[in-house]
C-alpha cells in the first residue's frame, strides 16, 4: 500500500484518463494526494469522467488529441496557468484494431502508428519542453503493450509500442541530466473498457488465452495503476528506462496461447 501523501501536491497528467485504465490511474493519483488533469479527444465524456473523479480531489480536464501538437501546447498552457508546474506525465491514450498484416492498408497502419507512437512522442516532447526540462525534474510513465515477442494480429501497435519502448530507453539517458525519469508499463490482457471495443471472436479468444496465462487470470485496471504509481513514486527513484510487464507472465508463455491460429480463423476476410 502507498502512503496517502505519496503524490501530495504533485501535478499529474493522465492522457486517455476518461476511461478504463487511465481513469483508474487518475483516481488512484487523486487518492494519493495529487492534482490530476485528464485529456482525451471528446469533451463530453471527459467532463463526465472529471465529475466522477472530483469526488476524490482536484481534477481538471481539457480535450486534446495527442496527435495534434497545437492541442498539446494548449493543454500545457492550461496546466501552466492553473498549476504552474507538471510533475508526472502518464501516456496512457492509445488504441488499435485486430488485423492480419497482409490485409492492413496504409491508412490503417498510419492511424495506429500516428496514435500510439507519434502522439506519445509529441506529448513527451511538449511536456518536457514546457515543464520537465526547465524544472529540472520530471517523471514519465508510458503504457505500452505485451509485444515482447512480436504481436501477431496487431502488427501496427506492436511496432508503435516497441518504438515507445525505445524512446523510453533513449530519453532515460538523454534526459538524465534534467533529473527526468521515464519508464514503461506493459499490460497483458486487462479487464477494462478497452476490451469491449474488440469483436466477439477476439473476446472468445481472450477467454481461451486466459488458460495459458501462467497466473490464470486477466489483469485488473488496479494492477496497472499500482505499477504506474510505483514507477512514478520515490520508491522507484533509481529506476529509469525500463519496461515493467504486468501480465501474469503472459509474455513468457505467448506461444502456448494459441493466438496465431485462432487469429487466422477469423481475421482472414
Ligand atoms: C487479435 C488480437 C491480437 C492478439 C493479442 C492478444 C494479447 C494482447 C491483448 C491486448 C489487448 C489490448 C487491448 C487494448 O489496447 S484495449 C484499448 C483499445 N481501445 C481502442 O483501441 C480504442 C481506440 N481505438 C481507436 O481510436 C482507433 O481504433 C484507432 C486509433 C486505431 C484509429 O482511430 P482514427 O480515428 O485515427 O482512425 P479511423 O477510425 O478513421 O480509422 C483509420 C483507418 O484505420 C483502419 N481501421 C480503423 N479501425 C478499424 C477496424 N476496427 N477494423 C479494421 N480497420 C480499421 C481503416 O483503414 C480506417 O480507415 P477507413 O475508415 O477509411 O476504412
Ligand atoms: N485493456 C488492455 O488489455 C490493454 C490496454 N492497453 C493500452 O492501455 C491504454 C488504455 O487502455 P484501456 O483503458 O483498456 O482502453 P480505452 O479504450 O478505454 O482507453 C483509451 C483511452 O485513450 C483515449 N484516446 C485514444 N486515442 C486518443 C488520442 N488520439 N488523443 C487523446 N486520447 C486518446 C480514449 O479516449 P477518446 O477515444 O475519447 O479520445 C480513451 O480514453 C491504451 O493505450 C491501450 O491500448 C495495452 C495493452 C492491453
Amino acid at each position: 500500500m502507498f502512503q496517502s501523501n505519496t503524490f501530495k501536491d504533485q501535478v499529474v497528467l493522465v492522457t486517455g484518463g476518461r476511461s478504463g485504465i487511465g481513469f483508474q490511474i487518475a483516481k488512484d493519483m487523486l487518492q494519493l494526494g495529487a492534482k490530476v488533469i485528464i485529456c482525451s479527444r471528446k469533451e463530453a465524456p471527459l467532463k463526465e469522467a472529471a465529475e466522477k473523479l472530483s469526488e476524490f480531489g482536484v481534477v481538471d480536464y481539457q480535450a486534446c488529441d495527442i496527435r495534434n501538437t497545437e492541442e498539446i501546447q494548449a493543454l500545457a498552457a492550461m496546466i501552466k496557468e492553473k498549476h504552474g508546474r507538471l510533475d508526472v506525465l502518464v501516456n496512457n491514450a492509445g488504441g488499435q484494431f485486430p488485423v492480419l498484416a497482409e490485409y492492413l492498408n496504409d491508412k490503417g497502419w498510419n492511424a495506429v502508428i500516428n496514435n500510439n507512437l507519434n502522439g506519445t512522442f509529441y506529448m513527451i516532447r511538449e511536456m518536457a519542453n514546457a515543464f520537465f526540462i526547465p524544472q529540472k525534474q520530471g517523471n514519465i510513465v508510458n503504457i505500452i503493450a505485451d509485444m515482447h515477442r512480436g504481436f501477431p494480429g496487431m502488427i501496427h501497435t506492436g511496432a508503435a509500442r516497441a518504438g515507445v519502448e525505445n524512446i523510453t530507453k533513449t530519453l532515460a539517458q538523454e534526459w538524465s541530466d534534467f533529473n527526468i525519469r521515464i519508464n514503461c508499463v506493459a499490460p497483458g490482457i486487462i479487464e477494462s473498457s478497452g476490451l469491449d471495443t474488440y469483436p466477439q471472436p477476439v473476446q472468445d479468444m481472450f477467454a481461451e488465452a486466459k488458460k495459458a496465462i501462467p497466473l490464470k487470470r486477466f489483469g485488473d485496471v488496479k494492477d496497472i495503476s499500482n505499477a504506474v504509481a510505483f514507477l512514478a513514486s520515490p520508491l522507484a527513484s533509481y529506476i529509469t528506462g525500463i519496461s515493467l510487464y504486468v501480465d501474469g507472465a503472459q509474455h513468457l508463455n505467448y506461444d502456448k496461447m494459441g493466438m496465431p491460429n485462432v487469429l487466422k480463423s477469423f481475421l482472414n476476410p
